[in-house]
């Protein structure tokens, strides 16, 4: 008897917005860097200044993703058009105690996290005494708990009309279609009417993130910590805050990702040539944290890609992870999901490894895969379509 196929484990749901055009929010109280931090990654001229409220729109700008294989298949293929993957990143206003309720620009500010999908949570563990800070004193402890407390209590504000709504129509109403979602939602009312409950916490079942993702909820969002030092701080590798926050996170919000940076320091390096800034890294000995920020973005937001190649373009394709390839086709091009025939798949390191394509076909490491290959994040891709009536290599 010939041996059973393996059943390929079905991936579950991501918590959140579908698609490849997702963005990371950058949430904190005033003055905490957030602005700062912004202009870094994007160059652009956000106001930075010493006072509050000085973001009133979201701004939002897209970041490359560094990738040292984008940068070698560049070299390789030296061709006309370089695309790397790219971050969406919007810079928000800072929040204060009470946003839920209105305070500062409250419920405008809420809604521009709502239209986020990840959120790099800026905490100021800098102490500096020119920079005002909205409660007084500098103490990242609380202030991460004010930011979890507004998220969190949108979320029950939100969810509690649902609650309500959905309540009417299944119990009283007797309507079966809406069970699921009513029990789901139940389920989240009590997570988050405790302090510092969170939908990310649980481990939701595929029917469960249905229901979820109809809502978006905040506390749903991954997050990802940067602790904002002082350069002084960041240099010496030493500040008084950095362990109490590292263990309030570790114990309040397990495995989330926390990059302790400084925003002063990079913001200096951001200005300097190729040549000054290595000088300038080699003579503190502190190298700059941009490129982990970015990546973390990109890894909390789920998303991956994979290239295609040719002398005309070398370009990445974001795609969610565990897409399947003929919609990873479907990224190039509606028709080519349509007409998938097949995808012929190099991995980046055999590549590297065997020195070109010929190469890595005659080691037999050209693979072709059908429409049930999961692609991997590096994966170097040429799709077979059949648009058009004949067969054709797609790759833009
Ligand atoms: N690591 C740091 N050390 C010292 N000063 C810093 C650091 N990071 C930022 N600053 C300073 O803090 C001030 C406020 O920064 P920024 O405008 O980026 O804050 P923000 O979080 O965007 O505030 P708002 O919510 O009001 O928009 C600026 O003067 C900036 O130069
Ligand atoms: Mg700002």
């Amino acid at each position: 008897m010939p041996p059973k196929k393996k059943e390929e484990a079905k991936p579950k749901p991501l918590i959140g917005r579908v698609g490849t055009n997702l963005k990371m929010g950058i949430v904190g109280l005033p003055n905490a860097g957030k602005s700062t931090f912004f202009n870094i990654l994007t160059k652009s001229s956000v106001p930075a200044e010493n006072f509050p409220f000085c973001t009133i729109n979201p701004n939002e700008s897209r970041v490359p993703v560094p990738d040292s294989r984008f940068d070698f298949l560049c070299k390789h293929y030296e061709p006309l058009s370089k695309q790397p993957a790219y971050l969406n990143v919007v810079d928000i206003a800072g929040l204060v105690k009470g946003a839920s309720e209105g305070q500062g620009l409250g419920n405008a500010f809420l809604s521009h996290i709502k239209a986020c999908d990840g959120i790099f949570h800026m905490v100021r563990i800098f102490d500096e005494p020119d920079i005002a800070h909205v409660e007084g004193n500098v103490d990242p402890i609380r202030d991460i708990e004010i930011i979890h407390d507004e998220l969190r209590l949108k979320d029950v504000e939100i969810v509690k009309k649902v609650h309500e709504d959905l309540e009417k129509k299944v119990v009283r109403g007797n309507d079966k279609t809406l069970k699921v979602d009513y029990e789901t939602i139940s389920k989240v009312m009590n997570m988050i009417k405790e302090e510092k409950g969170s939908v990310r916490f649980n481990d939701w079942n595929e029917k469960e993130i249905e229901v979820l993702n109809k809502h978006l909820l905040n506390t749903s969002k991954p997050m990802v910590y940067l602790l904002n030092m002082s350069e002084e701080d960041y240099i010496k590798k030493k500040n008084k805050w950095l362990g109490k926050v590292k263990q309030w996170i570790d114990e309040h919000d397990p495995g989330a990702t926390v990059i302790p940076f400084s925003a002063n320091y990079e913001y200096r390096l951001v200005d300097l040539t190729d040549d000054e800034r290595e000088k300038t890294v080699k003579e503190s000995g502190a190298p700059s944290a941009l490129e982990k920020i970015i990546l973390a973005g990109y890894r909390a937001l789920q998303l991956c890609y994979f290239f295609t190649c040719g002398k005309d373009e070398v370009k990445a394709w974001t795609i969610q992870v565990a897409t399947k390839a003929p919609q990873a086709a479907g990224r190039i091009h509606t028709d080519f999901e349509k007409g998938f025939v097949m995808a012929e798949v190099m991995k980046f390191d055999d590549f590297k490894e065997c020195g070109n394509e010929n190469a890595v076909k005659a080691e037999g490491k050209y693979r072709q895969q059908g429409k049930n290959y999961t692609v991997e994040d590096g994966d170097i891709i040429y799709f077979k379509t059949n648009t058009g009536g004949g067969l054709n290599a797609a790759k833009k």
